[in-house]
């Protein structure tokens, strides 16, 4: 007899992993056995995607050739090339990346294959793509053509600048590839657990991922950041307007997005991170108004409620001042979980099991049938 279900598998263990860990109590994060606190803003997205993916940080010629396989993996195949303009006419972006993720296995030349190598093969592929994936589509919605990848910058400066444009000084590359490292890996959250699920009947790398695609969506995980951007802009007025703001929609029953945690029980370590960076590029966008309305939200949601921020919450600001757009954010986190997700998944086909629950019934039992003209 299964034990009783636990509403949304809170604390329930469902695999062992060495990629990630949570210290829920005491708010820390680690990757791989690191503090987060002690690798942000010191090792690259590159790095941390290498740590993720095999375990260690790389040795300098180990990145010097990761960088360079990465380099080489940026491009799109024929199959996802045709399908790109299709899909942004449309889907909304998260929509649109789900299907062209998905379609990437048709031109993969090792698709049908899980081997551990192989597998490896796809994860450097797919955190390659998908930036380009969204540069794609940003520049296809607009009608402009696509900004070529820059080869002296790494994934973080390469996405600012086929996004915005604008060649992102050191100091602001600097701060989103920060932002790409605090979102890699987050242990059993719902979109790895996806990715874990679908890997574990052994199905394969490209479909794990368009599942966790899909769940990151939701506006009660990824999409979060920008239901937060969404909330920030629809407050009129000046700064104190937040506290109004915010009481109606508490004592109304909605729920703030970017604020609460299953696991975390003070502040997510992230957020410490992301609301430095907050001020700091507001500061240097020259406008201090999205951070500050953040400030006053995050002090009269913890007032009023005791919740805190998640990392959601001040990457909404972050992005804002970067010059991403808004529906953009959330695929800003695939780009980043993308590393995460490929580990869990090559993690799981090395030591696999179904992954099949229990459910606890709750219907009704002992119906008799009767024929349809007598219901
Ligand atoms: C990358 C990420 O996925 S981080 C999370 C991103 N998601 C969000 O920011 C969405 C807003 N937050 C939430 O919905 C939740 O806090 C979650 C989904 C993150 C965690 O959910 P759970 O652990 O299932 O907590 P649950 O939703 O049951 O909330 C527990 C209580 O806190 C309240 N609560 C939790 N989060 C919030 C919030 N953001 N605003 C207002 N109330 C909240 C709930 O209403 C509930 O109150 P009740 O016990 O009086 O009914
Ligand atoms: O762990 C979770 O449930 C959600 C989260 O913060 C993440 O995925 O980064």
């Amino acid at each position: 007899m299964a034990d009783k279900s636990s509403r949304g598998l809170a604390d329930v263990v469902a695999a062992t992993t060495s990629v990630s860990d949570i210290d829920g109590e005491n708010g820390r994060l680690f990757y791989c056995g690191y503090d987060i606190h002690d690798i942000a803003g010191r090792i690259s997205f590159e790095e941390c995607v290498y740590l993720l993916q095999r375990g260690d940080l790389p040795q300098q010629q180990d990145l010097d050739d990761f960088e360079d396989e990465l380099n080489r993996s940026r491009q799109i195949g024929p199959t996802t090339e045709a399908l790109l303009p299709h899909v942004v006419r449309n889907a909304s972006p998260m929509e649109a990346l789900r299907t062209l993720v998905s379609s990437l296995s048709a031109d993969d030349p090792d698709a049908a294959d899980s081997s551990v190598e192989a597998d490896r093969r796809k994860a450097t592929r797919l955190v390659a793509q998908l930036p380009i994936l969204v540069a794609r589509y940003e520049a296809e919605r607009n009608g402009r053509p696509a900004v070529e990848p820059d080869p002296d910058l790494g994934i973080a400066g390469n996405f600012l600048w086929q996004i915005t444009g604008q060649y992102p000084s050191d100091r602001v590359q600097e701060l989103f590839d920060t932002c790409l490292v605090l979102h890699a890996d987050h242990t059993m959250n719902a979109s790895t657990f996806t990715a874990r699920v679908i890997a574990a009947t052994l199905s394969d790398m490209h479909s794990a991922i368009t599942g966790a695609m899909g769940a990151l969506r939701g506006p009660l995980h990824g999409g979060a950041n920008e239901a937060v951007m969404n909330t920030l802009a629809s407050i009129e007025g000046d700064v104190d307007a937040v506290d109004e703001f915010v009481r109606a929609e508490l004592s109304a029953g909605r729920k703030l997005m970017g604020f609460g945690h299953r696991v975390y029980k003070t502040e997510d370590p992230r957020a410490t991170h992301l609301r430095k960076m907050s001020e700091e590029l507001s500061e240097l966008a020259g406008d201090r108004r999205y951070y500050e309305f953040s400030r006053r939200m995050e002090q009269v949601v913890f007032d009023t409620k005791g919740l805190y921020p998640n990392v959601d919450f001040y990457a909404a600001s972050v992005y804002h001042a970067l010059g991403i757009p808004t529906d953009l954010f959330t695929p800003v986190f695939a780009i980043s979980r993308m590393s995460g997700w490929t580990a869990h998944v090559i993690e799981q086909h090395e030591d696999n099991r179904l992954i099949r629950p229990a459910s606890e019934y709750t219907g009704p039992r002992d119906r008799r049938w009767t024929d349809i003209a007598e219901r």
